[in-house]
């Protein structure tokens, strides 16, 4: 079988007395979606940004593209292709949609190549800032300022901000919140087709949207994943309706 582009092995976490991540293993394998949900307060997010070094480990191993990371921190990740997506709460409001996507192809310039260009004034980052724009449809949008794009436009303009990183993996942290049905449905549709370019680890809380595109499902609970499978395995697994799904049914 193919190696994994990450391998996550007896990963573990603590904030004080509170154990967020508990003897985590995870792999997202070449051209997966690999999901990972669990209830409000389970680690989710705690788990990705200890993947992308924004927080440190207490014990475990992270590989990343066959080489062991644990120790890198947050730049020498992103200098490997290891960036999660940006968050709306990191987007510059006052730059437009293209300044800010320009911005992103930017910092990956620098991490690769060590420096830093004139940014307005290079054809090529804008060149690479409308092609991401136009991926996510927001081409369009290019000139308006981050302050007057609508939340969903903003949630796609993250998007575009990692195209232009061009990651070997693709963090998100709930990517659909916020985008309404028909937003939702087109980005399934892209991230559909996304995986080619490089896997996805997904945390999602819209169920459908999860089980349409995992290719597998891990389900975290209270730091330690309880279960792991297709969707339809998830789906039935009597462990997960109970601390998970079953939410949704009360
Ligand atoms: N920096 C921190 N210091 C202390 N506790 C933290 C910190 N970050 C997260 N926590 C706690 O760790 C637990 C897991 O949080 P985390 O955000 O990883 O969960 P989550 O599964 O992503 O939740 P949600 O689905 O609500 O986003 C929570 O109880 C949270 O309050």
């Amino acid at each position: 079988m193919t190696e994994p582009v990450l391998e996550i092995r007896d990963l573990s976490k603590s904030f004080g007395a509170l154990r967020v991540t508990d003897g985590v293993n995870l792999d997202v394998r070449p051209g997966e979606i690999h999901a990972l949900i669990g209830p409000n307060g389970a680690g989710k997010s705690s788990l990705i940004k200890l993947v992308a070094g924004e927080i440190a480990a207490n014990s475990g191993s992270i590989r990343f593209a066959g080489q062991e990371i644990t120790g890198f921190d947050q730049i020498a990740r992103a200098r490997l292709g290891l960036t999660r997506t940006f968050q709306v709460s990191s987007l510059i409001p006052e730059f437009s949609a293209r300044g800010n996507v320009m911005f992103a192809a930017q910092a990956r310039r620098r991490s690769v190549f060590g420096f830093l260009g004139q940014v307005a004034r290079d054809p090529e980052l804008v060149d690479e800032a409308m092609q991401a724009l136009e991926r996510v449809g927001l081409a369009d949008r290019a000139g308006v300022r981050v302050s007057e794009l609508s939340h969903g436009e903003k949630r796609l303009l993250e998007i575009a901000m990692a195209l232009a990183m061009r990651p070997r993996i693709f963090l998100m942290d709930e990517p659909m919140a916020g985008l309404g049905q028909e937003g939702s449905a087109r980005l399934v549709g892209f991230l559909d087709k996304l995986r080619s370019e490089a896997p996805i680890l997904l945390i999602e809380h819209d169920m459908d949207a999860v089980f349409q595109l995992a290719d597998r499902i891990s389900v975290l609970v209270a730091g330690r994943i309880i279960a792991r499978g297709t969707a339809d395995e998830i789906r039935n697994h009597p462990d997960v309706r109970a601390a998970y799904l079953g939410e949704d049914e009360a």
